[in-house]
């Protein structure tokens, strides 16, 4: 169904799922509830939307707090991104390491986010248009981010271009981590 690549961080996946070219154009299934359950990935999706970027836009680095934390699965249907996934699981063995991921529309591959990491993106490409579903419903509340350049990311820009929300997160070293490494 899908090839499961992992990534530096445990739990965290990349999913190549099986792409269908023919003469008009593509066919790529990217979630397939049975299959996800034989590699014990999260199946029970809550909510589903996608973003348009511009080129060099940077989102991130976001992630829900408890207890409304979530699992999250991102691909890119148009465009292409680097996609950057930074563990903030206290007592991981990687805990404030990042592992960065070439995401596009032409590879049509995904990222499988397991709850206690944040993530966040750069557009590469003029457009870049990402998918979401995530594990449990939005939370204005518990939405939360540290910040984008406090952890080491090479983000591929010298021009990023940032929300004021996004620009106002603490630093990873001002962040008290409620997430347990389980
Ligand atoms: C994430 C989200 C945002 N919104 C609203 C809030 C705001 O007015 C507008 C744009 O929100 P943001 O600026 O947070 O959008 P954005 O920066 O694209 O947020 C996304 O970033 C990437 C990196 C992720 O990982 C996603 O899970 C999500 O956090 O949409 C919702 O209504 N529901 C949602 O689930």
């Amino acid at each position: 169904m899908f090839d499961v690549k992992p990534s530096k961080l445990a739990g965290c996946l990349e999913l190549q799922p099986k792409v269908f070219d023919d003469a008009r154009g593509r066919f790529v299934k990217v979630f397939h509830e049975q299959a996800f359950a034989a590699q014990g990935l999260e199946t029970g999706f809550a909510e589903e939307y996608y973003s348009v970027s511009h080129k060099n836009v940077i989102r991130g680095l976001h992630f829900q707090l408890p207890p409304m934390d979530h699992v999250k699965m991102v691909y890119c249907v148009a465009g292409e991104v680097m996609d950057a996934v930074v563990d903030l699981r206290a007592g991981s063995p990687t805990y404030g390491q990042f592992d960065l991921f070439e995401l596009s529309a032409a590879k049509a591959n995904s990222i499988y986010i397991p709850k206690g990491m944040a993530h966040g993106f750069c557009a590469r490409s003029d457009q870049a248009i990402m998918v979401y579903k995530v594990g449990t419903i939005y939370s204005p509340a518990h939405d939360a981010g540290v910040l984008w350049n406090s952890v080491g990311i090479p983000w591929p820009t010298t021009e990023a271009i940032l929300s004021a929300r996004d620009q106002s997160f603490p630093s990873f070293d001002k962040f008290a981590s409620p997430f347990r490494y389980e």
